[in-house]
Parts: C-alpha cells; sequence; structure tokens
C-alpha cells in the first residue's frame, strides 16, 4: 500500500457553531465551510481548510456533531464530553488494494468501503488495531494534487 496526503483530522465536538467560533476567533480561521448534515454517520460537519503551500490544498480540520447519542461519535464524546481529535484521515491510490492490504495484516476493516464526505470511497480501520487511533483511509479524489 503506498500512503498518500494526510487529507483530515477528524476532530469531535459537542457544540459545532461553538467549535466553528473558535477556529474562526483563537485560530484564525478564513476557510471554513457551511455545515451539513450526513445521515448515514449521524453527524452534522463541516471543514477548516487549512493554507497548503505553493497553492495546493493544505489539510483540514473536520468538525463533527452528532446527532444522535447512540451513534459513533456521539459515543465518543461520552467518554470525551469536551470533544478532540476523533479520527484521522489519509489519502491512497486504490480504495480496495488498501483494503486487502489491512486485511492481510490483520486488522479490522469496519464495514465495506463507502462513499464518505468528500465523495470519494473510504474505509475505516479500528484503532486498537492502529496503535490506538481510529483511521480513516480514503480513495484519492479523481483529478486531486
Ligand atoms: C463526516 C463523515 C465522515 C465519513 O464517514 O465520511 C466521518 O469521518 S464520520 C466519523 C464517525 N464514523 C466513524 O467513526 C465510523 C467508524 N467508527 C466505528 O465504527 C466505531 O466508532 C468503533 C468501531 C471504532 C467503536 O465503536 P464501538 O461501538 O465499539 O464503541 P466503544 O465505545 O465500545 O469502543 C470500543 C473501544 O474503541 C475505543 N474507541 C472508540 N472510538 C475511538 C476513537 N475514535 N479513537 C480511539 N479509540 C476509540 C473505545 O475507547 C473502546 O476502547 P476501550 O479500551 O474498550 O474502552
Ligand atoms: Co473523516
Amino acid at each position: 500500500m503506498k500512503l498518500g496526503r494526510l487529507n483530515h483530522i477528524g476532530v469531535a465536538t459537542p457544540d459545532l457553531d461553538a467549535s466553528i467560533a473558535f477556529y474562526r476567533d483563537v485560530m484564525g480561521a478564513t476557510d471554513v465551510t457551511e455545515p451539513f448534515v450526513l445521515e448515514s454517520q449521524q453527524v452534522r460537519v463541516c471543514f477548516v481548510n487549512t493554507p497548503g503551500e505553493n497553492g495546493t490544498a493544505g489539510t483540514q480540520i473536520e468538525l463533527l456533531q452528532p446527532t444522535a447519542a447512540d451513534s459513533a461519535v456521539g459515543k465518543w464524546l461520552e467518554k470525551n464530553p469536551l470533544g478532540g481529535q476523533h479520527h484521522i484521515c489519509y489519502e491512497v491510490p486504490d480504495i480496495l488494494e488498501a483494503k486487502a492490504w489491512f486485511e492481510k495484516l490483520g486488522k479490522r476493516v469496519l464495514g465495506e468501503p463507502r462513499v464518505g464526505a468528500h465523495g470519494t470511497l473510504i474505509f475505516f480501520v479500528h484503532p486498537k488495531d492502529m496503535g490506538g487511533q481510529l483511521t480513516e483511509i480514503m480513495e484519492t479524489p479523481k483529478g486531486a494534487h
């Protein structure tokens, strides 16, 4: 498998609007997308775009507020009520090759690849098999970079 760019860091929050204000007012973010609900993942989400170099896209902070307590992010927030870093997402050139790679290593791929918030195929690998880090693997968007 070939590791691609760090696409985003997933950050869970109990209050998306307060987190947007934090990134704008404390962190000086100037490029924050409009929030939208991704019902399949039971989250309200938006992206804080960080500057890249020489006009390339920087990485993103993916802000996630659960729409239900009994959801992946909702359950995580029960243990981490202030919120914080929830997962990390790397790009790969070939999602099926990457899935086979992790499975061959005996790591738990969570579900079949599905279309994620960026419109390309993604899957997650269980944090217990990844040194405690919930890891999202995303196929590099066509024509990106
Ligand atoms: C904007 C949408 C975008 C997209 O999908 O495109 C997203 O990024 S959506 C993000 C939300 N979706 C997911 O996170 C899907 C993948 N996550 C899962 O399938 C679950 O959260 C899972 C399987 C990682 C844990 O679910 P489970 O029901 O087993 O919850 P537990 O609380 O029982 O956790 C078991 C064990 O894992 C530890 N854990 C849970 N979440 C995390 C985490 N984010 N990072 C690190 N560790 C995590 C939890 O503490 C438990 O450990 P233990 O030592 O047993 O207490
Ligand atoms: Co994500």
